[in-house]
């Protein structure tokens, strides 16, 4: 959560006219991850102010991201949060800022803040659809797996998720599940928002007018848009064992496989993936990752079938660990993305002109990928049993040979234009910022 945080305060400080003050506060152990997101200009722009968080039993001490804990550690991790609300309160009282921007671990900020005159805006991290389907005020609780197959009463009409399948209903269930008494998250996003003077959604009306609307009319709010997160282009260039493995490919002949900061294909998930890249007859690279804690080359190892490796040898590569890959995608022999349908990876392969093949495994995943898929037509979802989410390595090429078609972009250029626009991207720039100024000083 920390990435969309700092592309908006880098979009704040970097805006013409009167310049806007921005602290990003944050786990002291974060800082270094937090500049280095900033980026050398804005991290001088910016203030970042550390929280010293408590110790808290089963928390590992020095922790201040779920990137490095496991699925029980970030549940710690929240309870460690609400013992910051003392400092958050004498910093609030301290700075004393127009508006804070909050994310929905910390719905305790509007007590602390409402009473200083300081206007609180909660900052989803979501896509408005998701938000839409799982989080509003008409997603009644409790909740089962078979509430969740449907969406909430006056989802917008003729939605591609007017229901979702078993397995995808399931996985939602995290979101309504309390870990040893703490509230779940749907409980922490709803006491966020309800006394927020607004949402602010990292997207726009062009691609979720109609869910953004809902999310206004579900909350009884303004949802004020920054635009979609589009990436600057990458720094520096690709490590030479890449580049010169990518080079020698034909021209948009690579599939690349990879899913975000944290999504783990389990081991048949994998091994269908790599059996179905491999049938494609395509040069392809895959990152794989593990949870933390995990022996990463040993699952590596387990994850690809016997004999995969001599046969693909030459055109198939699969690795671990942090990858550059803004600087992949944009390589002119990569012409193919399968992702997790993370938005800021859809974006960025499309910007790139690859064309995208979605294997979403969890959450807000799900909802991305239809809207991408079958919505806005820019990429193709790879074929899943409803029942528990399973795909063959059949679906997985087939997916990959509808995407890489002639005609297989669908809307994908339109929206590549749109989204590199500068003229579009410094207009939501702006309006963003006229909205907030007219929320937190209004005439
Ligand atoms: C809200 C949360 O967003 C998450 O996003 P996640 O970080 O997985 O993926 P992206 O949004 O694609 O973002 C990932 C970002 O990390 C960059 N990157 C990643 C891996 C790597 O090896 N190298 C890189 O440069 C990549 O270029 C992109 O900018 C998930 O959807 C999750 O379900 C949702 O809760």
């Amino acid at each position: 959560h920390i990435s969309p945080f700092a592309q908006l305060a880098r979009k704040l400080v970097s805006i013409d006219g009167e310049p806007i003050r921005v602290s990003f506060v944050t786990a002291a152990g974060n800082l270094p991850r937090v500049r280095a997101m900033l980026g050398p200009a804005a991290a001088e722009a910016v203030a970042v102010v550390p929280l010293h968080l408590p110790r808290v039993p089963g928390l590992p001490e020095g922790s201040a991201s779920t990137a490095e804990l496991t699925a029980s550690g970030a549940e710690l991790l929240k309870v460690a949060l609400d013992g910051t609300r003392e400092q958050v309160a004498a910093l609030l009282a301290d700075l004393r800022p127009d508006a804070a921007l909050i994310d929905f671990a910390t719905p305790w900020v509007c007590d602390v803040a409402v009473p200083l005159g300081v206007k609180v805006l909660h900052l989803s991290v979501f896509s408005a659809v998701a938000g839409a389907y799982l989080a509003v005020p008409a997603r009644r609780l409790p909740t089962s797996a078979g509430d969740l197959m449907s969406a909430p009463d006056g989802f917008p009409e003729s939605s591609v998720v007017a229901t979702v399948p078993a397995y995808q209903a399931a996985d939602f269930t995290y979101m309504f599940t309390s870990f040893d008494g703490q509230p779940c998250v749907y409980d922490r996003v709803a006491a966020s928002i309800k006394p927020c003077d607004a949402v602010v959604i990292k997207s726009c009306m062009e691609m979720e007018g109609r869910y953004i609307s809902y999310l206004s009319a579900q909350f009884g709010k303004p949802v004020l848009v920054t635009g979609p997160v589009v990436p600057e282009p990458p720094e520096g260039e690709l490590e030479r064992r890449w580049a010169s493995w990518l080079s020698s490919f034909p021209e948009n002949s690579v599939v690349f496989a990879s899913f975000g900061s944290e999504t783990f294909l389990p081991p048949a998930a994998a091994t269908e993936l790599l059996l179905g890249l491999e049938a494609t007859g395509r040069p392809f690279l895959v990152v794989l990752n593990f949870p933390k804690g995990a022996d990463a080359e040993a699952e590596l190892r387990a994850s690809i079938p016997p004999g995969l490796e001599e046969r693909v040898s030459g055109r198939g590569e699969v690795c671990t660990g942090w990858v550059q890959q803004q600087h992949i995608l944009r390589h002119r022999s990569v012409g193919c993305y399968l992702n997790h349908a993370g938005f800021s990876s859809a974006v960025e392969g499309l910007v790139a002109g690859c064309r995208l093949v979605f294997l979403p495994m969890k959450g807000d995943q799900y909802l991305n990928a239809a809207l991408l898929a079958r919505e806005l037509h820019v990429g193709v979802e790879v074929v899943r049993r409803d029942e528990d989410g399973w795909f063959g390595r059949q679906d997985v090429s087939d997916a990959v040979a509808v995407a890489v078609a002639d005609g297989g972009d669908g809307d994908a250029r339109n929206w590549r234009d749109f989204f590199t626009n500068q003229d579009v991207q410094n207009k939501f720039a702006s309006d963003f910022v006229r909205q907030l100024k007219e929320l937190v000083r209004p005439a």
